[in-house]
């Protein structure tokens, strides 16, 4: 049995994807993987019982991430699958940026009395606002949201701009060729009468937009952060609100003096927050995590290699080690000692680390502890597995 420990909220539907027989959820004082939205990992210890961490959602800067590779922590996170949501609310947060929506329902219920209409009709006109056909926007970042965010706000009407230096083969193809790509930020900050982020936070883009990039902006520019909080400024941006350089921030990353300004609209982390999101990333992130628990395979790891090698054979031995010159020799040295013959193999590595993965014919399970603890004493390995075939190990 494998155990599975959750944080944050988790969709039942996530977690219906392990099955009982094999894996309990939350029933174990040492798991063997973790399934997390937005728990600060940094501040969550985690020991080398923890094979791999799944985060249901996009941004990964909640993790430490070096920590974890060091210790074989596999990391993964769900790619797009909650894309839609954030895109859906940066619309309604550009339309409550140009109609000063909020206010004019609390106006309404407020009104009583048999002439209802005439105040109504007397009183719309402090709540007029204006219209996003033709306004020009500047998207940074052009993965999953920002990709989806520029084609909703050019079927809007608006004049798109986007800006992506590290945009990935897959989201440049996604991307309608009608959208102008600015090459530099400057360029589309100059532009923009709204200018939305979306962006991983990293050490890089730690206060990408500051003071000077503030500067840059059209007068009453509406600067959206809807990535992370530390992205933006948030100093710089109250002070460019009071100033008047720009009307309006809003952002899904509060704070009391951003709350305390009247000019700052702040949402509650909502971005992902939809039935739709949460059901797509937790059933993602655990199909993910029990595609490596159960074959060693990886796919949308943060900080591994990519490894897809259907499994064959009986047993399959998975490593991670440094991505160091002749540890596929070490390795295959030790298991030619113990006349193991190799059916499948594949190395793949990722910066400093590599990972191996070697199909081969059943041994007794009394042989696999001696095996491990053999490859073990390579220095620079990390972690070694050994993994049964369910289907076909006798
Ligand atoms: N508010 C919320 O609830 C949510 C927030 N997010 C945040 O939004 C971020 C983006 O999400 P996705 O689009 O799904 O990620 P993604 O990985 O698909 O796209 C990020 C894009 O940003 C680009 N990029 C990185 N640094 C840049 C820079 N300095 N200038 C311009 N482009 C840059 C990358 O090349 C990539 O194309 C996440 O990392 C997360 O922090 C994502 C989902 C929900
Ligand atoms: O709702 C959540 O779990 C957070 C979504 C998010 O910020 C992300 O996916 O990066």
């Amino acid at each position: 049995m494998m155990d599975i420990k959750t944080y944050n909220v988790i969709a039942e539907e996530g977690l219906a994807e392990f099955p009982k027989k094999i894996y309990t959820i939350n029933q174990s004082q040492r798991p063997d993987a973790l399934l997390i939205r937005s728990q600060d990992m940094h501040k969550t210890p985690f020991g080398t019982n923890i094979l791999a961490i799944a985060r249901a959602g996009a941004g990964v800067n909640n993790i430490p991430l070096v920590t974890a590779t060091d210790m074989g922590t596999v990391v993964f996170n769900t790619p797009g699958s909650n894309a839609n949501a954030v895109k859906e609310l940066i619309v309604a947060m550009l339309l409550l940026a140009s109609r000063p929506v909020v206010p004019a329902i609390n106006w309404a219920h407020k009104l009583g009395g048999a002439d209802v209409s005439l105040q109504t009709e007397k009183g719309k006109d402090h709540f007029a606002g204006t219209e996003l056909l033709g306004k020009s926007i500047g998207v940074v970042g052009l993965g999953s949201v920002g990709s989806r965010v520029a084609k909703a706000t050019a079927d809007l009407g608006m004049k798109v701009i986007g800006y992506d230096p590290y945009i990935s083969v897959e989201h440049a193809w996604q991307l309608s060729s009608d959208i102008p790509r600015a090459e530099t930020l400057e360029e589309l900050l100059e532009q923009s009468d709204f200018v939305t982020i979306h962006i991983p936070y990293t050490d890089r883009n730690h206060n990408l937009i500051g003071a000077k990039q503030i500067e840059q902006m059209r007068d009453g520019a509406v600067l959206l952060n809807y990535s992370r909080g530390g992205i933006v400024d948030d100093a710089a941006v109250l002070r460019a609100l009071d100033a008047g350089k720009i009307s309006q921030f809003m952002t899904d990353f509060g704070t009391p003096a951003l709350a305390a300004n009247k000019k700052v609209i702040v949402t509650p982390h909502l971005g992902g927050t939809t039935e739709e999101a949460e059901v797509n990333g937790a059933r993602m992130a655990a199909q993910t995590l029990r595609r490596y628990l159960e074959t060693g395979n990886i796919n949308n790891s943060v900080n591994f290699p990519s490894v897809d090698m259907p499994f064959e054979a009986p047993l399959r031995l998975t490593l991670i080690h440094r991505n160091v010159p002749n540890m596929v020799g070490r390795i295959t040295t030790i298991l030619a000692n113990y006349n193991l013959n190799i059916d499948n193999m594949i190395n793949r590595s990722r910066e400093q680390i590599a990972y191996t993965v070697i199909d081969m014919a059943a041994i007794p399970t009394e042989q696999f502890e001696e095996i491990r603890t053999e490859l073990m004493t390579i220095p620079e390995v990390i972690r070694v597995r050994i993994l049964k075939n369910p289907i076909t190990f006798q």
